[in-house]
């Protein structure tokens, strides 16, 4: 089968690959659900791909059938990439098909993590690159609605993700809107993190926050629900507002002048951490930020892809109503509201 998929490889760059293997003396005995995953070798892809086939993202009970998505000049980079996947004979994957043909890629697929757009270089900012990335996301979207299962859930990395998510989700026509959110997770772990080592605290003692708005450096980090190990806990004002909040907008830029490339590690483990909740939920004691079509909450125009709180349950998720906004909050809110309604409207010809 490696033999197999080599050969097609090197023959037929163009046309999607295949392999179906097992693996015995496992007891998973659910059906293999199929998780496409676009940008597959790319940098992000690299650092997704083998905790998602690891049983990371689904947990250990869970066969995977992976779908990698990339342009045909990534062809023999995903070659690599498969190559690799194979030669750690994970017990859950039940197949790999790799493809540039996203018709094939597509197929019948349970979720997607579309990581795959051109990402900001030094300098850069994300409205930079609306106008590449959008075209991507119409053809995108078309593939999905035609080939997808009608229950796929789908997660927007690739930037600008929250309007890339509206470009997509103006492409279906009968799957549920609401399927169709972007990625503000990474956003929500940079802030618990700022928030424990303030409270000298553990990242996983920090709950109720949230990222409302775009994500960009408009996006607004809320915590004035915050508790710390289970208990309300506040921080001073001015170092909320002139060190934690321009902190957690600028830590992409931070860390792509930095690593000179964007953050993939943390990126690619936040995807994770956006499709195990939406399947597993949040717990009772807290919620998470998670990018979707509003509904109108918070004085947000409806259908904008909009971080919000959310709690999820039995695979929906569910805005968090009535947190108080403060002058303060409401203000932030205000401008990224702004920035987003002004992204829509620079991609409105791809929104007809
Ligand atoms: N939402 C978030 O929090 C974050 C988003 N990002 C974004 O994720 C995206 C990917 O980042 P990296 O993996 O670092 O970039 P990369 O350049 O290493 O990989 C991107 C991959 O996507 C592929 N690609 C481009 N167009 C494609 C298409 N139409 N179909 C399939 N594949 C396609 C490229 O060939 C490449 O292999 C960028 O847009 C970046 O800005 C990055 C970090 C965080
Ligand atoms: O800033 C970028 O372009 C990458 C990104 O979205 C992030 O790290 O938040």
């Amino acid at each position: 089968m490696q033999k197999y998929l080599q050969n097609t490889f090197a023959k037929q760059l163009n046309k999607a690959s295949f392999a179906q293997f097992g693996h015995s003396g496992h007891a998973n005995k659910k059906p293999p659900v199929r998780v496409a995953i676009t940008g597959a070798a790319g940098q992000i892809g690299y650092s997704l791909i083998f905790r998602i086939a690891s049983g990371e993202m689904l947990g250990p009970n869970q066969p995977v059938i992976l779908h990698l998505i990339d342009l045909p000049f990534a062809m023999a980079a995903l070659n690599g990439v498969v190559m690799e996947i194979q030669d750690c004979a994970f017990p859950l994957v039940k197949g790999i098909v790799a493809t540039d043909n996203q018709a094939v890629g597509f197929k019948n697929v349970d979720y997607a993590l579309l990581v795959g757009a051109k990402p900001r270089g030094p300098g850069m900012e994300r409205g930079d690159l609306l106008k590449d990335n959008g075209k991507i996301f119409t053809e995108t979207g078309k593939h999905i609605n035609e080939h997808a299962s009608r229950d796929i859930k789908v997660v927007v990395v690739g930037n600008p993700c929250n309007t890339n998510c509206l470009i997509l989700a103006n492409q279906i026509k009968d799957i549920p809107k609401e399927n169709f959110t972007a990625m503000t997770r990474l956003d929500h772990n940079r802030a618990q993190h700022q928030l424990a080592d303030k409270l000298g605290v553990h990242t996983t003692d920090i709950r109720k926050i949230a990222i409302f708005g775009n994500h960009s450096p408009t996006m607004v980090p809320y915590i004035d629900q915050m508790t710390a190990k289970n208990h309300k806990a506040t921080v001073d004002q001015q170092w909320v507002s002139q060190t934690f909040i321009p902190t957690v907008q600028q830590r992409g830029a931070e860390i792509i002048k930095a690593r000179k490339l964007s953050s993939a590690a943390s990126a690619g483990n936040a995807a994770m951490n956006h499709i195990t909740t939406w399947v597993n939920g949040t717990s009772e004691s807290d919620f998470t930020s998670m990018a979707i079509p509003s509904d109108g909450s918070y004085g947000v125009p409806k259908g904008l892809i909009f971080s919000f709180p959310v709690s999820v349950k039995n695979g929906k998720y569910s805005i968090v109503q009535g947190l108080p906004i403060s002058p303060f909050y409401q203000g932030l809110l205000d401008k990224t509201i702004k920035e987003l309604v002004d992204e829509r409207n620079a991609v409105d010809h791809l929104l007809k």
